[in-house]
């Protein structure tokens, strides 16, 4: 018995939220849908974080297609997230890059924010380059940093919030998949010796990402508790869709810039603010496309 009828035969609650989970039957459709609309086929797939959308410029022969014009993708409201799926070529492979992501924050429930990262799985998708703005908590380092991800922390998930919670379909992935090794070590020391070729070292870090739901930036005693259990950067994404694309088995490295430092002192006049967020979010563009394609050109997909 699948573990939807399980539910219901055991007569429990399952919410509206839950139920309106696609079905496996219908993420095909979707990924048929938008596969009748390119001629690629990628096996590579990256999500853009706030501001970072310019990695689409690194793509050659761009298809583009809007997240309105698909079935059940989740509308960026959000200024630095275009809302545009591109198809192309990147350092020669063919790439899937999501232009934009939804948040939490914008009133999304967490299984269509991680619809796409379902439908890259069924397109052939097997490797995905997540990125994000985000608030350094760690004293060392600065705006402008890349972070690669080495592990997360879930903290919605310590109240329930999980995109894996309802019925668990197999198709997709196990009931209880493990994720401490959700950041492909291989991945990342490639990221490392790439950095260090590219002369890159004194700003690429390596640390721990933590997910609030957002939107309110972080008060100074949250910055300090998050600091102390040890999380390196804060931000209000990733951590749904990396749950998401591991359960499937896709492998996936994390890169977090930091675009802001959070605010630790109580009496610091300064403010977290989007436009930082995205200033910074252009002043590393170039830089954060070259470490991408030249990891891309050396990826074994
Ligand atoms: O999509 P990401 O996580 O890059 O966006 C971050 C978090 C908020 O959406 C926004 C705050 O400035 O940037
Ligand atoms: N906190 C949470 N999310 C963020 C931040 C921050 O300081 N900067 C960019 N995204």
């Amino acid at each position: 018995m699948d573990d939807l009828k399980l539910h219901r035969s055991k007569g429990m609650i399952i919410s509206p939220e839950i139920t309106s989970a696609l079905p496996y039957s219908e993420v095909e459709d979707i990924t048929k849908e938008i596969l009748e609309k390119t001629h690629f086929r990628p096996k590579l797939g990256i999500i853009c974080g706030s501001g970072l959308g310019g990695l689409a410029e690194s793509i050659e022969n761009a298809e583009v297609i809007d997240y309105s014009e698909i079935t059940g993708f989740p509308v960026s409201t959000v200024p630095g997230h275009a809302g545009r799926l591109v198809f192309g070529k990147l350092s020669g492979k063919p790439v899937v890059l999501m232009q934009g992501r939804a948040h939490i924050y914008e009133g999304y429930p967490l299984h269509k924010i991680t619809l796409p990262v379902r439908v890259m799985k069924l397109m052939g998708v097997t490797t995905l380059i997540v990125t994000n703005a985000a608030g350094g908590l760690n004293e060392n380092y600065r705006v402008g940093d890349i972070m690669i991800i080495k592990d997360h922390i879930n903290l919605p998930g310590f109240s329930g919030v999980n995109p894996l919670v309802g019925p668990n379909d197999i198709k997709f992935g196990p009931r209880f998949p493990a994720m401490s090794t959700a950041y492909d070590m291989g991945l990342r020391q490639t990221a490392k010796r790439i950095a260090k070729e590219l002369g890159f070292s004194d700003f690429v870090r390596e640390g721990v990402y933590v997910m609030l739901g957002g939107p309110s930036f972080e008060t100074v005693t949250e910055c300090r508790m998050l600091r102390m259990v040890g999380a390196d950067a804060t931000g209000m994404s990733t951590v749904p869709e990396v749950i998401i694309a591991n359960h499937c088995g896709i492998r996936i490295m994390g890169l977090s810039l930091i675009t802001n430092c959070c605010v630790m002192e109580y009496d610091s006049p300064k403010v977290a603010n989007h436009k930082e967020v995205l200033e910074t979010g252009q002043m590393r563009s170039k830089d954060l496309q070259k470490l991408v394609s030249t990891m891309v050109k050396e990826l074994e997909l």
